[in-house]
């Protein structure tokens, strides 16, 4: 697939685990070039020169060139975790204005508290990526305050389309977003653990198990997307009546298997959304009210 290539600056603000997903996608897709591409973090030099080195990016924690990175960018992703977000925002509100599109990643924080933080209601798309931008595969909900234009709603959606498939969703609901995509590699790769363990404790080498783990992941997603099925309809042809995966899939259900994957998926939206509320009070100790 082809994609529109961006000719703007975009400011990481925050280079840990999901700022090098969105980044390493965004270069690997050839929609960016890499000296675009601006990163800051908090206090880890080793670690921008790691991003310098690998993606031949500008990295750099030098105060005058942070300040006119992020001042120069069309668009500014802020990448911090929760607990740093209000601080970050505050510390570089005033480098930010009504031309640039400001994008945040973190989990919880309302477009409202961002609002709050800068002091005035700019334009701000919240999203929420996964890690599996990092090879093109990424799913992210997204939403947009007012003061987006269309123009830069396309803008938005064309950076994530880049590094994987999008859903615009109302604000409200990035919450069960996050519970369902933005947490979700890890619910999977806590399956395969599971998976990749039981085939060792059945006398598979550590080798076989993964690979045969891997290769049913990835075959059953891409059934379910290639054939459109539904998983129930797909799960049906791999049970045979009295079988081997009857048997499999009785012992999940007396253990409450769907219940626990079904209240996990909702914890996590629950969490997201006590995390936002923190931040809403937090703020209240930065920035000004709009
Ligand atoms: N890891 C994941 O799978 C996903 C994470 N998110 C969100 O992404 C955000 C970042 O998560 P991770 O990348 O996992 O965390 P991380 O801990 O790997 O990275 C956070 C980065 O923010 C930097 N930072 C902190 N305060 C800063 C400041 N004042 N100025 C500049 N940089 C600052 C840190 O130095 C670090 O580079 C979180 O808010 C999380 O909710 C969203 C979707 C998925
Ligand atoms: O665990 C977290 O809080 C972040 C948000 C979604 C994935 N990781």
């Amino acid at each position: 697939m082809s994609h529109t290539l961006l000719t703007e600056t975009i400011a990481f603000v925050g280079a840990g685990a999901l700022a090098e997903s969105i980044f390493a996608g965004l270069i690997e897709k050839g929609i960016t070039a890499p000296q675009q591409l601006f990163a800051v973090n908090q206090s880890n030099d080793e670690r921008l020169a790691y991003v310098r080195d690998t993606y031949g990016m500008r990295a750099s924690r030098d105060p005058e060139e942070r300040d006119s990175a992020i001042r120069e960018a069309g668009i500014v992703i802020l990448n911090m975790k929760p607990k740093d977000a209000a601080a970050g925002i505050s510390d570089i509100r005033h480098l930010l204005g009504p031309n640039q599109l400001i994008v945040s990643v973190i989990a919880g924080l309302s477009i409202g508290t961002i609002h709050h933080l800068l002091g005035a209601p700019l334009p701000v798309v919240r999203t929420m990526p996964n890690t599996s931008s990092t090879i093109g595969l990424g799913a992210t909900g997204i939403s947009f305050s007012e003061a987006v234009t269309a123009e830069r709603r396309a803008t938005a959606l064309s950076l994530f389309r880049a590094i994987g498939e999008v859903s615009v969703v109302e604000e409200e609901r990035l919450e069960i977003v996050t519970g369902v995509s933005g947490s979700g590699p890890a619910y999977i790769y806590y399956f395969m653990e599971a998976m990749i363990a039981a085939g060792v404790e059945g006398g598979l080498s550590e080798e076989a198990a993964r690979s045969l783990t891997v290769q049913t992941v990835l075959g059953a997603a891409q059934m379910v997307k290639t054939t459109n099925e539904a998983p129930q309809e797909l799960r049906r042809k791999v049970t045979s009546p009295n079988g081997t995966t009857e048997a499999a899939i009785k012992l999940m259900e007396s253990e409450g298997v769907a219940d626990a994957i079904s209240r996990a998926v909702l914890r996590s939206a629950e969490r997201a959304r006590e995390i936002g509320l923190g931040l809403a009070e937090q703020s209240l100790a930065h920035g000004k009210r709009v």
